[in-house]
């Protein structure tokens, strides 16, 4: 007798939550109606991370094995099978195997977004319609390695790049400026971190609102004093409207 082919497993998926539609409430594309895919599983762990739920190995009991087709099945239920942008978010996405689902949705007339830290490249990055880099800052504790941001850059071929650094003091001040110089032809959004983010098992909308309105307000006025008027200073939208909940 022949032997039985493993199941494959290639192309699933690990999820840890889809939800929405919401809106996006950072960066580039703010305000903009969106389904999030939130993958499990990542390779740092920020010491501020709001998103721990997908990141602690703890967790992997609460994340699933989804092929693509089933993700772009609960996705439809939620947008009624009308097509919305898709992001892509973590953990890390782009330690997914996520091309078969971006090729399905974009077949039905979805897009896709994607926020990752750019510490893996994958080919399909140039099938995004947004591309969000964000490396991390020094008061996450990780640390960058720039030739493979470059390279994630270089991998997105056309599709449209942007850069988003998490803001706490001054050290990651100076990283995003040197982020800045190293990328000049990137659009940059500068984002206040929040010092309370939830545990991971904690859907609390406590936050301090106040602490991100000031480290706001001091953002602000560290880019007009450089005249840096390229940059783009948002906060979380979302954080403002709904705290540390999660799903929206
Ligand atoms: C949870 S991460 C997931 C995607 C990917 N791992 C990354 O970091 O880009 C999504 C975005 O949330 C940001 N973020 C995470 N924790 C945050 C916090 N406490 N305050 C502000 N932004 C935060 C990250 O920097 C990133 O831009
Ligand atoms: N509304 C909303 N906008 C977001 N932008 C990035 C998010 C993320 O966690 O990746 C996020 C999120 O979790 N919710
Ligand atoms: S890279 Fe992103 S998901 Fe991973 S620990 Fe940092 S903020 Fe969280
Ligand atoms: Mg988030």
């Amino acid at each position: 007798m022949g032997r039985v082919p493993p199941m494959t497993t290639r192309d699933t998926i690990r999820v840890s939550e889809i939800f929405g539609p919401t809106i996006q409430g950072e960066g580039a594309l703010i305000g903009q109606p969106t389904v999030f895919v939130r993958t499990g599983g990542c390779d740092y762990r920020c010491s501020w991370c709001d998103s721990l739920h997908a990141v602690d190995s703890e967790y992997r009991d609460t994340w699933k094995a989804m092929p693509p087709e089933d993700i772009l099945a609960e996705i439809e239920k939620l947008t009624g099978g009308k097509p919305i942008m898709v992001t892509l978010s973590g953990g890390n996405p782009a330690t997914q195997p996520l091309d078969r689902l971006i090729e399905q949705g974009k077949a039905k007339g979805y897009s896709f977004a994607m926020e990752t830290q750019g510490s893996v490249v994958k080919p399909w990055f140039a099938d995004l319609q947004m591309l969000v880099l964000s490396p991390k800052p020094p008061s996450s504790g990780m640390g960058t390695d720039w030739r493979v941001v470059a390279n994630c850059v270089r991998t997105a071929k056309a599709a449209p790049t942007v850069l988003k650094i998490v803001v706490f003091d001054e050290a990651d001040y100076a990283f995003a400026r040197e982020a800045s110089e190293r990328f000049r032809e990137l659009p940059i959004y500068l984002q206040p971190g929040n010092h309370t983010p939830p545990p991971p098992e904690d859907d609390s909308a406590t936050v301090d609102q106040e602490g991100i309105d000031e480290r706001m307000r001091w953002l602000v006025d560290k880019v007009v004093e450089d005249k840096w008027y390229g940059a783009r200073v948002l906060p979380q939208l979302h954080v403002m409207l709904w705290g540390n909940k999660r799903g929206v």
